[in-house]
């Protein structure tokens, strides 16, 4: 069932989806042609225009479903070309009319499905060209019916009636249709909305909010990855830990604003000196974390001299005056085979505690 049903419908979800639309309209309209049929057996209309009208109508529906399947309409905006479709299935009901004789009255209802297939789909703009070719199709058949052939023409009244309805069916779909696009719109806006949130939400949790830089959460996850690239690899990786000298002090002395503004300028210096692909985070307090991956010792101790002496160079600028003399000890080591990120971490933590317990501003190498 499932392979017949593929075979038929395509595995292609484009076009599965028009095709699927288009059954329904088949579907429907065998219905219709059936009730047609059932007219001319109760003797309510004359039978060779409807069984010209039968074949016609079913001939469309089942073309325009060859069409689809066969690919050709693959790559046009709308697969199913709806708006052709109902136009033809319209032009068709407004034909019924003319022809159903006394069983004229079923038309209104039918076209009322017919519309339906477009609400769902079409665009505002597209079911008002199918309103006016509705109105001007129906009016045609109503004109031919009353003045055409009068013996067979309903009371004007009841003519009138019949054409009132069809009327209101086609501007009523055209409202609907209308409401539901402003509903799309409203849909579209808010999955924006959605999506620049979750945006927002995955950067406040990987990203520091002070410093801007990446927090401790992605440092750890990258931490495990670059390790992992490591060793499958087999390139150098360098991880060194950054702590800010006496910032007790510079926080006692200046006040916590400050001592903020002298991270936030701290990251900008050390930022300015790394190459694109290494990491810098905050790993929390005044401490921070430089990845450098495919980087060995000699030319690492470079880029870490190079951060120590700009750190130490560029003194940080208070907004409200006055400036901060800033100096940063690093713990520095290199990645060795098997290693996980924890202990290379604590190396440099080593590391570290041995430069602050040298005098601070250096660089020391487990
Ligand atoms: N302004 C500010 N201060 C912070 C922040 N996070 C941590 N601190 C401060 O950083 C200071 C760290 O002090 P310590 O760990 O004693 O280290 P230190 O004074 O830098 O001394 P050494 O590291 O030994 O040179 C503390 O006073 C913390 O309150 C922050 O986000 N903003």
């Amino acid at each position: 069932m499932t392979r017949l049903l593929n075979a038929l419908l395509t595995t292609d979800p484009r076009l599965r989806r028009s095709l699927i639309t288009t059954g329904f309209a088949c579907l429907f309209m065998a219905f219709c042609v059936l009730a047609m049929q059932l007219v001319v057996v109760a003797g309510l209309t004359q039978p060779q225009p409807v069984h010209w009208w039968s074949i016609a109508s079913v001939g469309y529906v089942l073309l325009s479903f060859m069409l689809i399947r066969s690919g050709l309409t693959r790559h046009w905006r709308d697969p199913a070309f709806t708006t052709v479709q109902i136009g033809c299935a319209l032009v068709s009901n407004a034909v019924a009319y003319a022809i159903a004789g006394e069983a004229r009255g079923i038309e209104p209802p039918v076209l009322a499905v017919v519309m339906m297939f477009g609400v769902f789909g079409l665009t505002a703009a597209q079911m008002k060209k199918l309103l006016a070719l509705g109105l001007v199709a129906f009016a045609i058949a109503g004109a031919v019916v009353q003045w055409g052939r009068p013996d067979d023409a309903p009371p004007p009244a009841l003519a009138a009636l019949y054409m009132l309805m069809v009327a209101l069916v086609l501007v009523f779909s055209t409202m609907l249709a209308l409401r539901m696009e402003a509903l799309r719109t409203q849909l579209k806006t808010q999955r924006r909305e959605l999506a620049l949130a979750v945006e927002q939400v995955r950067a406040l949790a990987t990203r520091d909010e002070l410093t801007g830089l990446p927090n401790r959460r992605y440092l750890a996850e990258a931490m495990r990855l670059r390790c992992l690239n490591a060793q499958r690899t087999g390139h150098p990786l360098l991880l060194a830990q950054l702590d800010l000298d006496w910032f007790k002090v510079i926080n006692d002395t200046y006040g916590h604003a400050a001592g903020d503004t002298a991270l936030q300028a701290f990251a900008q210096t050390v930022t300015a000196q790394v190459r694109g692909p290494d990491i810098l985070a905050r790993w929390g307090g005044e401490e921070f974390i430089l990845l450098m991956s495919e980087t060995g010792v000699a030319e690492g101790d470079l880029v870490l001299e190079r951060v120590r002496s700009a750190v130490a160079n560029t003194p940080v600028v208070l907004p409200e005056g006055g400036r901060i003399d800033l100096t940063v000890s690093m713990g520095a080591t290199q990645w060795r085979p098997g290693e996980t990120a924890e202990a290379l971490l604590q190396r440099a933590d080593a590391a570290l505690y041995e430069a602050k317990r040298q005098g601070r501003n250096r660089v020391v190498w487990a």
